[in-house]
């Protein structure tokens, strides 16, 4: 099926009201978001052929999702599971999410050196690489030292693994796709809109898979926002949507 696209501004002003007016907190919809990417991981490369998975956090609510999906993960039957974790929040919400991976005894790697070997080291014996770096919140250009990040993820795409992007690919603008130098040449496999898909969505290369997360909109909230819910499959958290 088709999809309707969500303004970077509108994204953010919808993420707004869901925490104010309709009663959300942040761990709620951020729970249910690292859910989504979960199933979509699953769907796509399921853990008995691609058992190896790496997830690359950013330092915002983006990086939270790749948080959350890390601990489902493991629960879905990953067997090797690492988190890439930089510049690690010291907000209790995020705090609480490393104590959970740490129950999950899932290794958060958040120091490295010039050369990123620790990341290289992971990526080189991971399957699926998920990037959870950036969502909305981003503004060109990127930053060290997730511009060296982001190219070694690159990298690690081009001989053969698979790149998942969590809500938007990483350094895409928001409304207009990869715009700029740094991201020029980055297409991920598969991604996951959360709450609707971004306009970004449409620059998707036509061979990558492409679902809709985040089943967490009422029908009054959607026709308000111009939003068309798709039809979600029995008690799934997502569906698979066409690449327009
Ligand atoms: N309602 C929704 O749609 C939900 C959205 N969630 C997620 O939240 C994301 C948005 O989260 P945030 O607003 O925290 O933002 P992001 O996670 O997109 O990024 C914000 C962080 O990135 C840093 N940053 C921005 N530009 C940078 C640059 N050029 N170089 C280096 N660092 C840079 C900022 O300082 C900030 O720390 C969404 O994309 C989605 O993944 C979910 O967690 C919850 C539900
Ligand atoms: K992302």
């Amino acid at each position: 099926m088709p999809f309707s696209v969500l303004q970077a501004a509108k994204a953010a002003a919808l993420d707004k009201e869901l925490m104010s007016t309709c009663g959300y907190s942040i761990d709620q919809l951020m729970e249910l978001a690292g859910l989504s990417v979960a199933q979509s991981v699953y769907k796509s490369y399921p853990p008995k052929t691609n058992p190896n998975c790496v997830v690359l956090c950013g330092p915002g609510n983006n990086g939270g999702d790749g948080l959350v999906a890390a601990r489902h993960l493991k629960l879905f039957g990953y067997k090797q599971l690492k988190v890439y974790y930089p510049r690690p929040s010291k907000k209790p919400l995020f705090l609480n999410l490393e104590k959970q991976l740490a129950q999950f005894k899932i290794e958060v790697i958040s120091k490295d050196d010039d050369q990123f070997s620790e990341l290289n080291r992971e990526l080189e014996t991971s399957d699926i690489v998920i990037d959870a770096l950036f969502g909305f919140s981003f503004h060109a250009p990127m930053r060290a030292p997730f511009d060296g990040v982001l190219a070694n993820m690159l990298k690690a795409q081009e001989k053969g693994k698979k790149v998942v992007a969590v809500d938007i690919p990483s350094g895409w603008d928001v409304n207009e796709g990869p715009n700029n130098v740094q991201v020029a040449k980055y297409q991920p496999d598969v991604l996951i809109s959360l709450t609707a898909p971004k306009p970004a969505a449409l620059k998707l290369k036509k061979e990558a898979r492409h679902f809709w997360g985040g089943r967490f909109i009422s029908e009054d909230i959607a026709k308000r926002w111009g939003i068309e819910i798709p039809d979600y499959p029995g008690v799934d958290e997502v569906v698979e949507v066409e690449n327009n």
